[in-house]
């Protein structure tokens, strides 16, 4: 269960060695409501940077609804409402006059379903790269594409069709072309949430092998419902149960010795 590349396990070293690094991020008594209906409470939570932190707890505890705090996507939920802070090294991206719009290029996102825009290939990595003015030419242009597309690992499968449309790819290609697509902005942090869960196992095993690698660079927080999946990408586990953060720390103890007996239940399959 706890196989880990070099890459991870400096990242492990990096992010337990005394807590020397400041947090990435830092939630601070997050609150969350859809309408009247309370979906946080007072959710304190640091991820640290680079590494992979995993969100992890039964269907309709909160992840998802936290991920989406992180870049500001429940802005989009009509009725959502969210009180309390979320700094991102140090500034409260919850702030009224935050650039929403810059903020979602530092902290980048990567949904459950592959979405590819109805596109070419070539142009749904270039999208956000025009849209931000990212590439002063052509051959610049081009260039990022293809180095986003190495990023993550799909290069040498899509070199030769550029021009196909990216829904043409099989659902495993697809999700590695939205991760290129979000490393072409070189965010600061991707959050997935659940990214594989449409993808069968060989495509899982190809998305978790890239996570490994991208979390050399990026500051990455996952949602995933597979305890497997967390133990064997992150290095920091947050176990969420209705709506609260039970327990959290360092993935490797989490799975092996979980504090809360929710949280044992949790991972030993007792409640789901
Ligand atoms: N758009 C929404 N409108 C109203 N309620 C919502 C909305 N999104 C989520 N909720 C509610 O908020 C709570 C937390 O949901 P959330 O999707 O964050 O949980 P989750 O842990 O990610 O669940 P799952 O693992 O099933 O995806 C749930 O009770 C859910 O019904």
């Amino acid at each position: 269960m706890f196989q880990e590349t070099s890459s991870q396990a400096a990242a492990v070293a990096e992010i337990t060695s005394g807590g020397l690094l400041a947090p990435k991020i830092s939630a601070r008594r997050l609150n969350v409501f859809y309408g009247h209906k309370q979906a946080l409470f007072d959710v304190d939570l640091d991820i640290f940077p680079r590494g992979v932190t995993a969100l992890i707890g039964p269907s309709g505890c909160g992840k998802s609804t936290f991920l989406r705090c992180l870049n500001r996507m429940n802005d989009t939920i009509e009725n959502c409402t969210v009180t309390g802070s979320v700094l991102l090294e140090g500034v409260d991206i919850l702030a009224s006059d935050i650039d929403v719009t810059a903020l979602r290029s530092r902290v980048g996102m990567v949904f459950q379903r592959p979405n590819p825009f109805p596109k070419s290939i070539f142009d749904n990595v270039a999208y956000g790269l025009r849209i931000h003015r990212l590439a002063q030419s052509r051959s610049e242009l081009e260039d990022r594409v293809e180095a986003s597309l190495r990023g993550a690992g799909l290069w040498d499968e899509v070199k030769d069709r550029l021009r196909e449309s990216g829904t043409s790819l099989s659902g495993g290609q697809q999700q590695r072309l939205c991760i290129a697509r979000a490393i072409a902005l070189e965010p600061e942090v991707i959050l997935m949430d659940e990214p594989c869960s449409a993808l069968d196992p060989v495509a899982t095993a190809k998305v978790e092998e890239l996570i490994g690698r991208l979390s050399e660079n990026y500051t990455i927080v996952i949602v995933t419902h597979s305890m497997q999946q967390a133990a064997r990408v992150s290095q920091r586990t947050a176990f969420f149960h209705m709506g609260r953060i039970v327990e959290e720390g360092d993935t490797r103890e989490i799975f092996t010795n979980p504090k809360d007996e929710r949280t044992e239940s949790y991972i030993t399959g007792r409640i789901g």
